[in-house]
Formats: structure tokens, sequence, C-alpha cells
């Protein structure tokens, strides 16, 4: 990848999209997208001087046309912190400098057999291991067999499954409950310090400020992973810059804050995405490293996030097979929708209504969070084996996971690949959320892999004896960590997640604005949050129907709130959060 700083411009140059102060990796189109590095798999983006020309400017309306034909999904999935890389971890037993060399090794080698889907190998565990061991001691090395030490001193355990450190399961006497305490311990595993969420919210503040001094009428919005604690620890931060004259997201604007901020010390690798569905700029920000995203002039990404929230409040166990299916997808290169792969959004719509369809929890016969081991096989099974891609897509409208027949869905029409994942956004009826995810048929083979290793697994290791078990993991098998050493310390509670906060008051603020704008009849709305009407005189046709999607919903809303003002007329009492309950 390569590195901006030595071509910056001085502080004081005027940036414009003509100037040659600023080399950035300019995109302007599908075909011409190169991904950020992942940590695993480094890509170089040449670096191009930014010389656009009158005829580039005049060919823009052409590119819009063609853009919008192929519906360029702008959105992709997490990016790897590259600065991270394997760090091994202690084993509680069995290490020794020799097997660690060889854990290295082995670790490479697994990760390849990860991202090229070839992983599934059941644990060698067997009736015969069940007994010669069945008279030892777990823990004690020179009691455990050969073969055994061997599997438990290979490197894999110590530098891929770090969260089973010191958090042995391997006595429990359902290896389903087992899988379970394994997925929790990931998920705490995983789950961001104190110091990496001050990380975050730093990061964030030194932007929203460096936006709001280039453009006083600006503010810069949280979105995605970080504004709905799923993210994983190398996840990027998706923000949004909305402002009150809605101008901000040309082509000159792009560059402009590529510029300022670049000269402002806060993004290195700047890629300016000019001429996309949803245009954006991505960069690090060099001081947390954290990759950053910035779409301009839209609330929709505001909108699910909360939403978003709202489903992990009500559905237990959404926010641990989220993440594991997140890890899961990225350690296959799965993840990436550039490639075809499955996003964010797209996997928590997938675990959401999994969720929400599961027989066994609609049914309150299981509840989720004990039982995170059998739904995890049970989602493997689902979206691997028995789904059916061809005809049913998934609606969340509204937030409100059904099944829908293709063919009933109008804006899916024509359909070109009809083995194909759709699901509809729950903000706008028209969008499949998963249309870039082209290479479903890779994603359907390694959930229904993962289904047939996990089964064969569960019903092996229920043979083998404790201390055949002892220093094994399940979840090993299926996902793979890489990144830093970790302790497992959730600190979520500790500090405030200020993307959090900062949404929930974006929320309120747009709610409290369009209670008062319901009393003006014009219903000229305020541009608080919403789009501005400059924009929505000038979006583009693709962009009609997602934006009369919202208004439409709007006015609903708009509706509502005026229902419930008058009933609140009657006493009835704000919530917390500034919404108005519904009547
Ligand atoms: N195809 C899409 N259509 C509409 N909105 C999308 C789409 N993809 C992403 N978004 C919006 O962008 C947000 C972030 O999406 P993304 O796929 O980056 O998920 P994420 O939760 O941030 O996961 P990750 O941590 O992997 O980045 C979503 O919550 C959603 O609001
Ligand atoms: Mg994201």
């Amino acid at each position: 990848m390569s590195t901006n700083n030595e071509n910056q411009p001085s502080r004081t140059n005027t940036p414009s999209p003509g100037s040659e102060a600023l080399r950035v990796n300019e995109i302007d189109n599908e075909n011409d997208f190169v991904p950020l590095s992942d940590s695993d798999d480094e890509e170089n983006s040449s670096a191009i001087n930014l010389q656009p020309t009158a005829s580039e400017i005049e060919l823009e309306k052409k590119e819009d046309a063609i853009e919008e034909a192929e519906a360029y999904d702008d959105y992709d999935g997490h990016f790897d912190n590259p600065t991270e890389s394997a760090t091994p971890v202690p084993v509680p037993i069995l290490a020794s400098e020799e097997n660690a060399t060889v854990a290295a090794e082995e670790n490479n080698d697994s990760s390849n057999e990860l991202a090229e889907n070839n992983d599934f190998i059941a644990f060698s565990s067997s009736e015969s291991e069940k007994d010669d061991n069945d008279d030892e001691t777990a823990g004690k090395k020179e009691e455990v067999p050969e073969k055994n030490e061997k599997e438990k001193v290979d490197g894999s355990i110590m530098t891929d499954f770090p969260w089973i450190v010191n958090h042995d399961h391997s006595r429990q006497k359902e290896v389903a409950d087992w899988l379970t305490l394994e997925i929790k311990d990931f998920v705490s595993y995983i789950s961001p310090s104190k110091n990496e969420i001050e990380s975050r919210n730093v990061t964030i503040r030194k932007i929203r400020e460096s936006v709001k001094e280039l453009w006083p009428d600006a503010d810069l919005h949280v979105f995605g992973s970080y504004a709905t604690d799923l993210y994983l620890p190398g996840s990027d931060i998706d923000c949004v810059i909305n402002s009150k004259s809605g101008d901000k997201d040309n082509r000159n604007a792009l560059y402009q804050l590529a510029n300022h901020l670049s000269n402002a010390g806060l993004a290195i690798d700047v890629e300016v995405i000019s001429k996309a569905r949803v245009p954006i700029i991505k960069f690090i920000e060099p001081e947390s490293k954290i990759h950053i995203d910035i779409s301009f002039e839209r609330t929709n990404g505001v909108d699910a996030a909360k939403l978003i929230r709202s489903w992990l409040d009500s559905t237990p166990g959404l926010r641990e097979l989220v993440l594991i299916v997140k890890q899961f997808l990225h350690a296959r290169k799965l993840n990436n929708v550039h490639t075809g792969g499955l996003g964010g959004f797209s996997i928590i719509c997938l675990v959401f209504s999994f969720l929400h369809t599961h027989p066994r929890i609609i049914t309150n016969e299981i509840l989720a969070k004990d039982n995170l081991g059998v739904l995890l096989i049970d989602f493997f099974e689902l979206y691997g084996k028995n789904f059916g891609y061809d005809d049913v897509a998934i609606s969340m409208l509204g937030g409100n996971p059904h099944y829908l027949p293709k063919r009933s869905w109008k804006a899916l029409h024509p359909i070109r690949n009809p083995f194909s994942l759709a699901i509809q956004d729950p903000g706008d009826g028209d969008n499949n959320i998963s249309r870039g995810s082209f290479n479903i048929r890779d994603i359907k083979k390694a959930f229904a892999g993962t289904f047939d290793m996990l089964t064969n697994q569960c019903f092996e290791l229920h043979e083998v004896s404790y201390e055949g078990r002892y220093g094994m993991s399940i979840l090993g098998s299926v996902i793979k960590y890489r990144g830093k050493q970790r302790n497992f310390k959730d600190e979520r509670k500790l500090v405030v997640n200020k993307a959090i906060a900062e949404n929930e008051e974006f929320h309120n603020k747009r709610s409290r604005s369009e209670m008062e704008d319901s009393h003006d009849t014009t219903l000229v709305g305020s541009n608080s949050g919403g789009e501005p009407d400059k924009k929505k005189q000038k979006r583009k046709k693709g962009q009609n129907t997602k934006e009369e999607g919202r208004k439409r919903l709007s006015r609903k809303e708009k509706k509502e709130k005026r229902k419930a003002k008058h009933a609140k007329k009657k006493a009835v009492v704000d919530s917390d959060d500034g919404y108005v309950p519904q009547v």
C-alpha cells in the first residue's frame, strides 16, 4: 500500500480537485476499485496524481449513468488493522520452544487453508484415545499421551485459539455446551478494552473537529459497527457528513476534505471514490491506525445503527453470533463485498432473521444465550444447506424479518443471477442489501462444510474422555484469531462509546425537531438530520426510489408523531430516549 505522507502539501495550500497538492488513490468506479489492505493480504494500490480535467468533468454524467445501471455498492466489509500481527500467547500447559516454532509454521498453513476454505478437518480424537486416556489426570504434561500432547502444543492452540487459554471447557457433559462457553469466551476475548474504545472516541473527535473547521455547517456522525457495538478489533469506522447546505457529496468537496484531513495529519493512504453510487473517502487515521470511511449527505446509516441497536436489545445471542460469523467469514476472506463477500450489514440481517424464525426460540423452548453452540450449528445448517437462495428473499422491512418469494419482490427484477442472496433493507423496500455478495456459492459452501465438520466433531468428542479433550478447542476449528494478544476484559461498561451516545443524541434531536415541524403543515422540514432540500432535487434516478421510501417513512412517522402528541395531551409520557411512544 502506498503512503502519501511525503507528498503532502503544506497546510496553507488551498485544496482543490485540480491541484497537485494532494496525492490520493483515486478510484472512480467498480473496476478501478482497490481495497485497502487486509492484514493477511496486503494489496498495493498505486497513488496517482489528482488531475481532473474539464473533459473528465464532462464525462461524469455518462459515468454516473453507467454506475446507476451497475448499481455498484460502495459499502464494504471491515478491514483489519494492518499493524496488527499474530502474537503468540502463552498456553496453559505443555508449551515448549520447539513446539512454538512448529506453531508459527503451522499457523501460517492454517491461515492459508482457511482462506482457501480447505479447513474442514475434524479433530483426530478417537475412541482408542479415550481408552488410552481414561485414567489420566488432566493438566499433567507427563501423563498426556504423545499424540494428544502434540495436538495440544502444535501451535494452533497457542496462536490461533487464544480464547481457550486458561478457559478450558472440555469437561462440559454436553459438547454443545462446551461450544456455547467457547463462543462466550471468544466474544469477551475480542470485545473492546477501555483503551480501544477511548482511542476510537478520540479518533472520531479529532476528525469531527477537523471537518467542522473546514465546513462549519457540517457535522460528522458515526454509523456501522462502531455505533452498534458489533465491531471486531480491526473493524473500520463508518462515518457520514451531513451539512445544512447539503452539498458535500460532490467531487470537489470530497477532494477538499481528503486534502484537508491529510494536511491536518489525520489521514494517510487516502482514497477518494467519487463516482460511485455512494461517494466516499477512505483513509487511515495515523495515530490510531484505524480505517475510516466517510460518506456524505445521507441518513440511512445512522437510522440503521439505531435500529440495529434496538435489535441487539431485543434479541439475546445476536451480538455473539454476529461476531462469530463475522470472524468466520473474515478468516476465509469472504467478508469483503468488493470481492463478492458478505458485508457486516448482511451478516447482521442473516443472524437476526435466523434468530427470529428459529422454531425452538420463537416457541421459547430454548434460551438463545444458553444455547449459542447449537444455534451456531443451526445457523450453518440453514444458510449452508437448507436456505432456498434461488427462490427466497429475506425481508427486514420495518425491522420485522420474514421470508419473501423473490418473484414477488418487484424491485429485485430482472434477476440476473437466480442463485443469489437477497435481503430487503429494513429502511428501503427497494434496496437489496446483499446484491454485491455475488460469491454466495463459496459462502454457502463454507457454511455447509462447517456444519458437517461441527456435527461430526460433536459426535466424536462426545465419545472422548475428559482427559483426551483437555486443551482442545471446538470453535478453533471454525474460526481463528490472528490479531494482537488480548485479555478477556469486555470493558464496554467502563467507558462511554461516544458513537452510540452521539447517535442517540442525533435521533433525539431529530425527533424533537420533527415534533416541532409537525405544527407546520407546510412540512418544509428540518434538515438537522434528514436529506437536505437542495439534495432532494439533485438526487439521481437510482436514488430517488430510496429517497421516496424514506420520505414515505418520514410522513408516516410524522403522522404517528402527531397522533402521539395528541395522545400526550391525555397524559402520555415521552420515553427516555426522546422518542414518543406509539399509541
Ligand atoms: N448494501 C447496503 N445497503 C444499504 N446500506 C448499507 C449497505 N451496506 C452497508 N450499509 C450501511 O452501512 C453500515 C455499515 O455497513 P458494514 O457492512 O460496514 O457493516 P458493519 O456493521 O460496519 O460491519 P464491519 O465491522 O464489518 O464494517 C450498515 O449498518 C448500513 O447502515
Ligand atoms: Mg463498517
